[in-house]
């Protein structure tokens, strides 16, 4: 019989089967454990054969199992000898059965290190009729094994042909080919017929009201008609499809808290396959995971150039059409596309996406066109939503977080407020329930909480939720974050505009803007930062209350966002390494903030999970490229490698982990976060199959930035210190 091929599905770009007929052993699991591979149905005899057909035995015993019957047959000897790599044969439920039973001693469906079993489970090989037998020894390959069953099970398999390499994959290889081949496709989402069911679902909802519903744009009567079509085919969903009102209000968005429904997105006209109609297809986009189902302002940006590293343009581009689709129909990127995000946006991107989906399309009809829409919607959400009443602040001329918003965020999990409304529930005599409903509906007054629920809003536009440093103030905090994110909007509006579109860029409603007004923007901006943001005593940037008129003293991460938008001199950068970079550099990287700054928590003042002692990976990412785009290679490099070091061995040693943060104080459990809402990406039974997108990104795009050196150091788990100790001694 001639090899077969097994070709894998759209977004999987692994090869699936060599030419001599053997599988990929690094296949997708939907390939690997495919029906193609089911050697079971007699249709696979020559993927599972060696090379030296000639002393392969077909015949089988009666003691032979029944799923091993259709296994051609090796002579025993053959396995030890062999330098092919070893193939096993098992069955998957006993084997799944026995490995949990014996290894996963916590009970957590999750091997690892805290787990106290012989840590060795025996294999049959392939060749031998699973007559000889091989160790499977340590955490990571049992935990892999235990992937892979799980996996193999999803996938209807009773028994398989496991090929070692999958077990004693190299972890960099491993993780990274997971985040390319898998993890991007269980996080990507379209809202159209395809996808409805996954993408409705928002664990995040707690009210009365459980139906799923979009809300469509008054505007977008096509999009209206094709949801409300597509629902009556689906009447098991109950979908509810709702047209938007033409004016959102505040009050408007806090009346449909009860009704929280998906807001509509980009969509392309397509032809129907089947039916050969025309129809719409939602245009891509990738979810940060967990309990976030949604399309989000900044993780996407990160979740881009991942994706762009693993060549997933289709999906980077797909999501800076739907940013400019939210600029255009909801005024703003939200911070996440559900009706109780309407009034509130995220840290800005959109003009860096533009220019990175850009260069990796500019070849393709239509990428010149994209880029200057891409611009348009940037000047409208820059002057609209960042340079407008109540996020700038006229006085000093920078701009603050600072959406519109009544009420409490219903959003947050159900005890996040439970301190904070206790006292005021007691006080009007009602039980926290009806003290919160009140509240919200305006019947009981509380002037101090509404004060404090502006703050709270403003933290989560920030992205940055929540944090001490910007608990009850964000809104009066001019901070270095968002003024460096718009530095960068106006430098890359006024080069692009000079350098792209002949220095004239007409936008829909008929204006002209050209470079000069841009380059003015920046360069004043540069000087109001110097002036209110920079501490030329402790060499670096802090957030400027624009109340209080005065820094404040939170030592933050995001100091480095200024090297990253390149708004700091020279002098600057190398003040902000060598002063402020030893008080972030941690053993996994950059923390959010420093412990002094923090302040001591407690009972009555919990852990917040921006502060110290966890990382998050755009912190790591802008500041590594902030420090190589002022000549700091070897720091960022270092930073990359600790950053990396803890998610690889976070990864080893507890069953394929990737989590929202990371503890990057904690050499041993990183992911153990137990701040507020705790960690995303944890709780899998098996196998992990999305990872989280911002540190998935993160793991792609670090890679491309350290040596293969330091990649095969990383590969053999070698500890930061240990690492750059060694590197040290050859100088
Ligand atoms: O539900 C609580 C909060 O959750 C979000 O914030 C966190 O997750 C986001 C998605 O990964 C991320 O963008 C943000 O930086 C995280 O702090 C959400 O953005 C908040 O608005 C929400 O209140
Ligand atoms: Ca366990």
């Amino acid at each position: 019989m001639a090899s077969k091929s097994v070709s894998a599905t759209a977004g999987s770009r692994q090869s699936s089967a060599s030419s001599t007929g053997s599988i990929d052993p690094f296949s997708v699991a939907q390939v690997y454990y495919g029906p193609e591979t089911d050697f079971t149905t007699h249709k696979m005899s020559n993927l599972i054969r060696t090379r030296t057909l000639s002393t392969v035995q077909t015949r089988s015993t009666n003691n032979t199992p029944d799923f091993l019957k259709s296994v051609p047959r090796r002579r025993a000897s053959q396995d030890a000898q062999s330098l092919t790599p070893r193939k096993f044969l098992v069955d998957v439920n006993l084997t799944l059965q026995a490995l949990l039973e014996s290894e996963d001693t916590d009970g957590n469906m999750q091997i690892t290190i805290e787990d106290l079993g012989p840590k060795v489970l025996q294999l049959g090989t392939a060749n031998s009729n699973g007559f000889n037998k091989f160790d499977i020894r340590g955490t990571y390959m049992l935990s892999n094994l235990l992937q892979e069953l799980t996996l193999a099970k999803e996938y209807g398999r009773k028994s398989i042909i496991l090929d070692e390499q999958r077990l004693n994959e190299n972890p960099v290889s491993r993780l990274s080919r997971l985040i390319r081949t898998q993890f991007w496709d269980s996080l990507t989402r379209r809202i159209d017929a395809s996808l409805l069911e996954v993408i409705a679902v928002d664990p995040k909802n707690r009210s009365k009201d459980q139906s799923p519903r979009i809300y469509v744009p008054p505007t977008e009567k096509e999009q209206y008609e094709y949801y409300v079509m597509e629902s009556s085919k689906r009447p098991h969903l109950n979908l509810q499809v709702e047209y938007l009102p033409a004016t959102v209000t505040a009050e408007w968005v806090k009346s449909v808290n009860e009704k929280a429904g998906l807001l509509a997105l980009a969509m392309d006209h397509v032809v129907d396959e089947f039916t050969g109609q025309s129809t719409l297809r939602g245009k891509p986009f990738v979810v940060p995971g967990g309990r976030f189902n949604e399309l989000y302002g900044w993780d996407s940006y990160m979740i881009a150039l991942g994706l762009l590293v693993d060549g997933r343009v289709d999906l980077a581009k797909g999501i800076l059409e739907n940013f400019i689709f939210e600029i255009n129909n909801y005024g703003k990127i939200l911070n996440a596309n559900r009706s109780y995000y309407l009034s509130r946006s995220q840290p800005p991107f959109l003009t860096d996406l533009a220019l990175k989906v850009y260069e990796k399309t500019i070849f393709e009809p239509g990428a010149l066109e994209l880029l200057k829409e891409s611009f348009k919607a940037a000047i409208v959400e820059y002057k609209q939503v960042w340079m407008s009443s109540p996020r700038l602040d006229k006085e000093s001329g920078l701009s603050c977080y600072h959406p519109d918003g009544i009420g409490i965020p219903p959003e947050t999990e159900a005890s996040h407020f439970e301190h904070l409304l206790m006292p005021y529930a007691e006080k009007h005599k009602l039980s926290l329930e009806d003290f919160q409903r009140q509240y919200n509906d305006g019947i009981v007054k509380e002037p101090a909480l509404d004060e404090y629920f502006v703050h709270d809003r403003a933290v989560r536009e920030s992205g940055h939720d929540t944090t001490y440093r910007l608990e009850k103030r964000c809104a009066n905090l001019a901070t270095i974050d968002l003024n460096s994110l718009l530095y960068k909007y106006e430098v890359d509006i006024a080069h692009t505009i000079r350098t792209m579109f002949g220095d004239q860029l007409v936008l829909h409603d008929g204006s002209v803007e050209t470079s000069a007004s841009w380059d003015r923007r920046a360069r004043r901006r540069k000087n109001l930062i110097d002036h209110y943001l920079w501490d030329e005593e402790k060499g670096m940037y802090f957030d400027y209350d624009i109340v209080q008129k005065k820094k404040s003293d939170y030592e933050s991460a995001t100091t480095f966002w200024a090297m990253w938008a390149g708004c700091a001199s020279p002098k600057q950068a190398a003040r902000l390494v060598s002063d402020a970079l030893p008080k972030f550099e941690e053993f996994g990287g950059l923390v959010s903030g420093t412990e002094r700054s923090r302040g001591v928590i407690g009972l009555d003042r919990p852990n917040r999970q921006w502060d110290y002692p966890y990382g998050w990976a755009p912190q790591q990412i802008l500041a590594w490229v902030g420090l190589i785009r002022y000549g700091y290679e070897e720091d960022a490099e270092r930073l990359v490698y600790r950053w990396l070091y803890m998610i690889t061995k976070a990864f080893v040693d507890y069953n394929g982990i990737v989590v929202e943060k990371y503890d990057v104080t904690r050499p041993v459990d990183p992911h153990r976060v137990d701040a507020e809402y705790g960690n995303q990406g944890a709780d899998f039974k098996g196998v992990a199959k999305e990872g989280f997108g911002w540190v998935n990104a993160s793991y792609t795009f670090g890679l491309t930035l350290i040596t293969s050196h330091a990649r095969r150091a990383l590969g053999a788990c070698t500890p930061p210190g240990l690492f750059y100790a060694s590197q040290y001694s050859y100088v």
